[in-house]
This record gives C-alpha cells, sequence and structure tokens, in this order.
C-alpha cells in the first residue's frame, strides 16, 4: 500500500489531544518544501496509555506546541523504511529548531541498534544545511563498556554512521569514558552530567529533579528492553541514580552502563523506532490496552511525564495489533 504524501492520520476517538492541523515550528530552519506531513498511518492519544485497540475516529495532529503539558503518545505506521528515516529526520529537525530557539541548546540521547541506521536522511540536504548542528549536545542511553573503537562500541557505530557526517563540535559530543569499569563509568556519566545540568546545557525536570533532555531517539529490543534495561532485571527499577550499569546484559556484549527509567520518562520527546516482525510481540504487548503490572516489559514502562512518545514503526512491527 502507498499513502499519500499527506498522512492518513487517525487517532482513538476517546482521547485524541487535537485535531488541528499540523504545526511546524515557528522557528524552523527547514525550508518550507521540505516541512511535509509526517508519511504513515498515525495513531495519536494524550492518555497514559495508547489504546491502538479502540475505535479510530479523527485526523489528529502532529508534534504539539512549546510548552504544552501532559504525556502524549503517537504511532506512526510505515509502508517502507525509507519514509520512516524522512519522517524521522523531519521530527527530529523541527525539533532541533525548537530547542534551539527556547533553550539555545538541544541535547539529544542515541541509542544503538538499527536506530542509528535510520538517521541517515538527518546527514544528506536539506537536513545537513539546514539544521544548525553547533546547538546539538550528544549523549547515549546506553553504552556497551568497551574501547570507543570497538565493533561493539555505541560510540564508534553513532560515529561512523552519522556524527561524522555532520559539524557537531566535538566537544558537544559526550562518550562514556571508556579506560574504567562499568561502575565507573556510569558514575563519571553521571558526574557528568550533573555538571552539564548546573552549566544549563542540560535541562531539570522541575517535578522529580531527574535531568530533561529534549529528544531521545531509542530503539527497541525483541524482548522488550530499551536501553540496557532489560526484562525481569533489577536494574529497571532503579530510581535514584540517574546512570547505572549492568554486568550480565543477556544481550551481547554483557557489561553496559544505562540511562534509568526516571530520566528517559523525564525526557521532552521520545522517538522509539521499532521495525521488523521479531519486535511484533512486544508491540503488542505494549500498545494493547491491557497491562499486567506484574510483568511489565521495560518498554511498557516508558511513560513521560509531560513529554510525547512518538512509535516510529513498520507493518510487521504491528502485525500483531488487531485494530488498526
Ligand atoms: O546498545 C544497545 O544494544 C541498544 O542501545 C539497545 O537498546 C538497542 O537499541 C535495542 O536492542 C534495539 O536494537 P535493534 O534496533 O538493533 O534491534
Amino acid at each position: 500500500m502507498s499513502l499519500p504524501a499527506v498522512a492518513t492520520a487517525v487517532a482513538a476517538s476517546t482521547s485524541l489531544s487535537s485535531v488541528s492541523p499540523r504545526r511546524s515550528s515557528p522557528a524552523s530552519r527547514v525550508p518550507a518544501p521540505h516541512r511535509r506531513s509526517l508519511h504513515g498511518r498515525l495513531l495519536s492519544s494524550s492518555s497514559s496509555s495508547l489504546s491502538p485497540l479502540a475505535p479510530v475516529s479523527a485526523v489528529a495532529s502532529s508534534p504539539a506546541a512549546a510548552g504544552e503539558a501532559a504525556s502524549r503518545k503517537k504511532l506512526i505506521i510505515f509502508d517502507a523504511e525509507e519514509e520512516l528515516a524522512a519522517s524521522l529526520a523531519e521530527h527530529t529537525a523541527e525539533l532541533s529548531a525548537k530547542f534551539a530557539a527556547e533553550r539555545g541548546a538541544f541535547t539529544v540521547v542515541l541509542s544503538g541498534g538499527s536506530l542509528v541506521k535510520a538517521l541517515r536522511k538527518l546527514a544528506e540536504p536539506p537536513y545537513l544545511e539546514a539544521v544548525d548542528w553547533s546547538r546539538w549536545h550528544v549523549f547515549w542511553v546506553d553504552e556497551r563498556v568497551v574501547p570507543k573503537d570497538h565493533a561493539d562500541s555505541n560510540y564508534k557505530l553513532a560515529s561512523d554512521e552519522f556524527l561524522s557526517k555532520v559539524p557537531i563540535p566535538a566537544g558537544q559530543v559526550y562518550a562514556i569514558n571508556d579506560a574504567l569499569s562499568a561502575e565507573g563509568a556510569a558514575e563519571g556519566y553521571e558526574t557528568r552530567l550533573k555538571q552539564l545540568v548546573k552549566d544549563g546545557v542540560i535541562g531539570m525536570s522541575p517535578v522529580n529533579r531527574f535531568p530533561k533532555f529534549d529528544l531521545m531517539l531509542m530503539g527497541m529490543g525483541p524482548d522488550g528492553h530499551v536501553a540496557s534495561l532489560f526484562p525481569g532485571h533489577p536494574v529497571v527499577h532503579e530510581n535514584q541514580k540517574w546512570v547505572t550499569f549492568v554486568k550480565d546484559s543477556p544481550k551481547p556484549p554483557p557489561e553496559r552502563i544505562t540511562f534509568t527509567l526516571p530520566v528517559i520518562n523525564s525526557s521532552a520527546y521520545i522517538s522509539l523506532v521499532v521495525t521488523g516482525a521479531g519486535k511484533a510481540g512486544a508491540v503488542h504487548k505494549a500498545l494493547s490496552e491491557e497491562h499486567n503490572t506484574s510483568d511489565l516489559l521495560p518498554v511498557e514502562m516508558v511513560s513521560l511525564q509531560d513529554g510525547e512518545l512518538t512509535w516510529f514503526t513498520d507493518k510487521p512491527a504491528v502485525s500483531m495489533l488487531s485494530r488498526i
């Protein structure tokens, strides 16, 4: 199926946040012809639980304006990975312009995995020229505790595939200290974040005093893990630290550092990029109406206090959802 350039957008009728046309950030530096509507099928909800099984009935807007409170969730389903990558680039560029105008800085957090390849269009025209890369500050939501030039390093992956292609000042790319143990690297990264909050580079959630990153770009594993928060692992319940570590990750390599859930949930925006049939079971569990609270996947625990979570998916990933 090929969808029109203007997205077919549907929203859960009981929890529709808005039916106004999509607004672009007034501060956007992206040339107008490139400010297209999001491709794909969009389901939007302002409630705390996204409900794709609810009746759908209205055309919904895309990202809300600055300052709009409350948690919003959206699900966009793309026909093709090219469309997903184009939409992800557009959404990210608009947020870059918004936060650069509002705060003079744009704090972006990356995961590893397939997410990084999905960012490739940001390093191409028009975004390569239009985005104000000097405002970007780049962090990792999780990192493997390996040398920075190791094939398993998330820093290396992002550098090779994305960061080396865009002019972000080197001093604004915050890798972990790869000379330290997992404990030391996690502690060191948290100390660095605290300093950057003091310096005003990273925002602070007024609600819980956790750091408030502008945008987290993350993938999800087939088991429903996000960052290096794996199902059943005790670090999923860490609620004091900003950054912690695991030494027994079920996904290799075993030693990793990871942001904790309160930090993830304090973000202003999250783009969760989830594609492929291998993720369908976890997507179904995360987006179905029934949530067994004793058995939540880490991805089900991603719940923004005051922000917008957008799922960028494809049809195989949502193939187990029955009514969308
Ligand atoms: O370092 C990591 O392993 C990641 O940060 C991890 O959380 C990843 O994002 C997911 O496993 C999804 O990866 P894929 O998109 O490649 O499946």
